[in-house]
């Protein structure tokens, strides 16, 4: 379903719930579920809002309290303290979300690129600061919290609680809008790729630091917002309501529970969640129903660790089946009260769906390029494109030009006074003992780390100072020597994604066909739909170099390539980087083994300690007392 469609089918059913809701009356519902279904409403702003930076990219946060408080704080000071009219306020609780947020990330991803559990602390800190500071000074909201007035609305909205409904239906089709846009767009595709391997991501084109700003500021404005609308809700505000910790569990739990990877995940978990919990402090159980409530949900995210919707929408019909005529049953039959029908109903829907799926698991349907046969099947002719002539060296034009490097780590000099020139159509062999700088190279060259001093130029363009993404605009790509691909993506995705993000830049429909071609070059064709999962160590190798080149460089940097691979692997593997250098690209070679590069390349550039001890002709350089010294002796010893 296309962007558009999507979200004009969730305005429709947020129109058609508005309408339902203003009936309710006349229609029979129970006045509390309206109540309830704006609770819904709140959670699932949240779980979204925190699901666009945690669940697309992968980082984690405990920050969402910080958000609902300083939206919710904008109202109840603006609003409840300055009579600033209601719209304004909640306006501005929304902005501050979004500068608040952007703040954070200022932080978190530019001055200490922090990741994992240092960022989930640092967002975490963020609240309880908050809460301080309101604490701290009484001025803010009087010392004891501040109460507000009942807003003005017109009459044909009814009463308070059809408003609040209203206002929380417009900000949570605001949000879950704005998660399906997200997700389907370019920067969805740059977040779920940041999700699976942000290093890699970058490298490959993809504007790391950009698109989590996005995504956290978008986070924060409608965290904000929801804040906002709570404190119109409640009518009071006080630090320890609203910078509560309860906040970021539920929709950490929530978001996990309905699944992170697609925007309605959030909101089938918000609505579980928020109903469940309902239910129970109905039934007052006490301190009985937090243990139900967590070992509910302990049973479903073990039964389906990557989120409920996902088992839901693998089998819509069955879903639709078991929850319709289990909740009209049970409305029927008189006997429960619609909240319990309404539980029940849900519960048989979400057990029957994971049952069934535990018996009876759907085949993944990924994407399959039209050239290919089925996933998984070879090919029984092989469609690589014929081999092009060789392209021969052309020592006029320096694609690489690298002067005066230096790398340091700490007291160590990985890199000392290295100056190189790569050609057209040459084939650089780049060898060394261990801990030599190799890796350090070409982790300068792609950018991944600045020089400690020295310059670099790709295709005549100076690259010192660029971001890896900008790096790899210039036409540089590389592979890594542990591959790196991105998990929750096929093959062919993979590949897809250095179309989308490289120097020509592509819609994800022609990235996928382009990526198919490159696909063929490297011989994977017939794995385009299976995940990285599948695949053994050289065909993670050779998808790493499918990736490189689908970025259209100019130059390619293949860090150890062969490492793992028996000597079948390894010839296949040769005859892959010759095909690729055909289709006109240089390639600087990482390598131990001499055979290797006796066969495939024109320079050999020898490394020892840091310092290039060699550049020339094969058979000269491995020759080289000096290299036979420092290298050769060393690995014959
Ligand atoms: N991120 C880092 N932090 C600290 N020291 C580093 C870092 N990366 C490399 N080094 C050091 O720089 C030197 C060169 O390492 P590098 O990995 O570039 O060598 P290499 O030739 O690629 O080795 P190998 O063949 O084992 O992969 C080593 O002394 C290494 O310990």
């Amino acid at each position: 379903m296309s962007v558009r469609k999507g979200l004009t089918s969730l305005v429709g059913v947020s129109l058609l719930l508005a309408v339902l809701a203003h009936f309710n009356t006349s229609l029979g519902v129970a006045p509390y579920l309206l109540v309830l279904a704006t609770s819904v409403l709140f959670w699932v702003i949240q779980a979204t809002s925190w699901n666009i930076l945690s669940g697309y990219a992968g980082y984690f946060s405990f920050g969402q309290a910080a958000y609902v408080g300083i939206g919710a704080y904008a109202v109840a000071v603006l609003t409840g303290r300055h009579g600033v009219s209601y719209p304004v306020s909640i306006v501005v609780g929304g902005l501050l979300g979004a500068l608040l947020a952007l703040i954070t990330g200022a932080i978190a991803f530019r001055l200490g690129s922090l990741r994992g559990e240092i960022f989930a602390l640092l967002t975490l800190a963020v609240p309880f600061i908050l809460a301080a500071f309101v604490r701290i000074n009484r001025d803010i909201d009087g010392g004891l919290g501040t109460t507000l007035p009942l807003p003005a609305f017109p009459d044909w909205i009814g009463d308070f609680q059809h408003l609040i409904f209203l206002l929380m239906l417009a900000a949570a089709t605001l949000a879950v809008g704005t998660a399906l846009a997200v997700q389907r767009s370019r920067l969805g595709r740059g977040l779920s790729a940041i999700h699976d391997n942000e290093d890699a991501a970058e490298v490959l084109g993809v504007p790391t630091f950009r698109y989590k700003m996005i995504a956290i500021v978008l986070s924060g404005a409608l965290g904000g917002l929801g804040g906002a609308l709570l404190a119109v809700r409640n009518g009071a505000v006080q630090p320890e309501l609203v910078f509560t910790l309860t906040v970021p569990l539920f929709v950490i739990v929530m978001a996990v529970l309905g699944g992170r990877r697609h925007w309605a995940g959030p909101v089938v978990g918000a609505a579980f969640v928020t109903v469940l919990q309902d239910e129970l402090a109905a039934q007052k159980l006490d301190q009985w129903g937090n243990i139900i409530l967590g070992g509910v949900l302990v049973v479903f995210v073990v039964a389906a660790p990557d989120g409920l919707f996902g088992r839901l929408r693998a089998r819509p019909w069955l879903t639709v089946g078991v929850f319709v005529p289990v909740l009209a049953g049970l409305v029927l039959s008189g006997q429960y009260t619609e909240l319990d029908a309404l539980l029940y109903a849900m519960v048989a829907a979400i057990v029957v769906a994971v049952v069934v799926d535990r018996l009876r698991p759907v085949a993944a349907s990924h994407p399959v390029p039209s050239r290919t046969t089925a996933a998984g099947t070879p090919p029984a002719v092989r469609t690589a494109p014929p081999p092009l002539s060789a392209p021969q060296p052309d020592s006029g034009r320096d694609l690489v030009a690298v002067a005066g490097l230096i790398r340091d780590f700490g007291g160590v000099r990985a890199l000392d006074d290295v100056s190189l020139s790569v050609g057209q159509g040459e084939i650089v062999g780049l060898v060394g003992p261990n801990g030599s700088g190799k890796t350090t190279l070409v982790n300068l060259l792609s950018g991944a780390l600045p020089p400690s001093a020295g310059t670099i130029a790709i295709d005549g363009r100076a690259t010192v100072g660029l971001a890896p993404h900008k790096v790899a605009h210039t036409g540089v790509a590389r592979t890594y020597q542990i591959p790196k691909p991105f998990a929750s993506m096929t093959v062919l995705d993979n590949v897809a994604m250095a179309v989308m993000f490289g120097r020509t830049g592509a819609s994800l429909p022609a990235a996928r066909r382009a990526a198919a071609d490159h696909l063929a070059t490297v011989r994977l064709e017939h794995l385009a739909g299976q995940l990285p999962a599948a695949l053994n160590l050289h065909q993670r190798q050779l998808l790493e170099m499918a990736r490189a080149i689908a970025a259209e460089p100019v130059v390619l940097l293949l860090d150890e390539a062969l490492a793992g691979l028996n000597p079948a692997e390894i010839d296949d593997a040769v005859a892959v980087i010759r095909r690729i250098h055909e289709g006109g690209i240089s390639i600087i070679i990482v390598e131990h083994l001499l055979r290797v590069l006796n066969q495939l390349a024109t320079r050999i550039v020898v490394l020892d300690r840091g310092v290039l001890i060699a550049d020339g002709e094969p058979a000269t350089v491995l020759n080289d007392p000096a290299v036979v010294r420092a290298y050769l002796g060393r690995q014959r010893a």
